[in-house]
């Protein structure tokens, strides 16, 4: 399965990271980090209407190069003008092609929270989400045990970062409600073959208890879509390609905030 593979070659690259210095560095500016105040990624998603996380996205497994040219800061600024409540920034180098050095741009370049959308497996990437400027780190349940959700989770409250905790069916749902999520992402892609099944957020969304907030991830290609994840009880919905490839993407994206405001 995909999500293996990333996850072994992330292993991969953290060991040779480790072997390189890289992380000894990151240890040792840690020392003068102070964490950010304010939640304003949980906030953000709390707010009335349905929250926009807007991602950058150059590529993916499924898809390949999804936007050749990749002016991110460009984007990035788009977005926020437009009204995104976040902005999802893919640091994962070799299958999405992104970068850390993207997230530490755009993070001094926006108001607005940035989430480090990667495959977290390691301390050590959380401490480099928050040094770059992330205010949320992606945590998904399919790659992690128990014991490292609750580690990882901790950590990431430590360093003043909210996590987004992805689930793509019930048992890892409830592992994750356990564990103490309070924001939950249900990714309708399923890893295994790519295909997307909107109902999972539907199905999922019966498991979320109150004040716990519901993200609807992946495969939205039209507003009809986005209108059908705010019906089934999503407080945000996180959105690549289809903003990647619109014409006009602060016209798109203020018109599905208006619509679902
Ligand atoms: O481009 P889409 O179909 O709108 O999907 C965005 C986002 O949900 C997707 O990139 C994603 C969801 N969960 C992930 C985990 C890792 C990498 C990527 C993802």
């Amino acid at each position: 399965m995909i999500l293996d593979d990333i996850a072994q070659e992330t292993r991969k690259r953290i060991d040779r990271l480790e072997r390189e210095g890289y992380y000894d560095e990151i240890r040792r500016r840690m020392k003068d980090f102070i964490p950010k105040k304010g939640h304003s990624f949980y906030r953000n998603l709390k707010a009335p209407g349905l929250s926009f996380i807007c991602e950058l996205k150059k590529a993916s497994p499924s898809k390949g190069i999804i936007s050749e040219d990749f002016p991110f800061e460009e984007i990035a600024k788009e977005y926020e003008r437009a009204g995104a409540s976040a902005i999802s920034c893919l640091t994962e180098p070799k299958w999405f092609k992104g970068d850390i050095d993207y997230l530490r741009k755009v993070a001094s370049e926006v108001e607005i929270p940035v989430l480090r959308k990667d495959f977290i497996i390691d301390l050590c990437q959380i401490e480099e989400a928050a040094l770059a400027g992330a205010s949320a780190i992606l945590l998904i349940a399919a790659i992690l045990t128990d014991e490292e959700i609750k580690g990882f989770m901790k950590e990431a409250e430590n360093l003043g970062l909210d996590v987004l905790a992805e689930a793509h069916d019930e048992k890892e749902m409830e592992r994750l409600l356990s564990a103490g999520a309070r924001i939950v992402g249900v990714n309708n892609r399923d890893l295994r073959d790519f295909t997307i099944h909107m109902e999972t957020t539907e199905r999922l969304a019966a498991l979320v208890p109150e004040g716990v907030l519901l993200v609807s991830e992946s495969g939205m290609t039209d507003e009809k879509a986005v209108k059908r994840m705010r019906q089934a009880g999503a407080d945000a919905v996180l959105i690549g390609e289809m903003l990647m490839k619109a014409e006009n993407r602060p016209v798109l994206l203020k018109k599905m905030i208006q619509e679902n405001s």
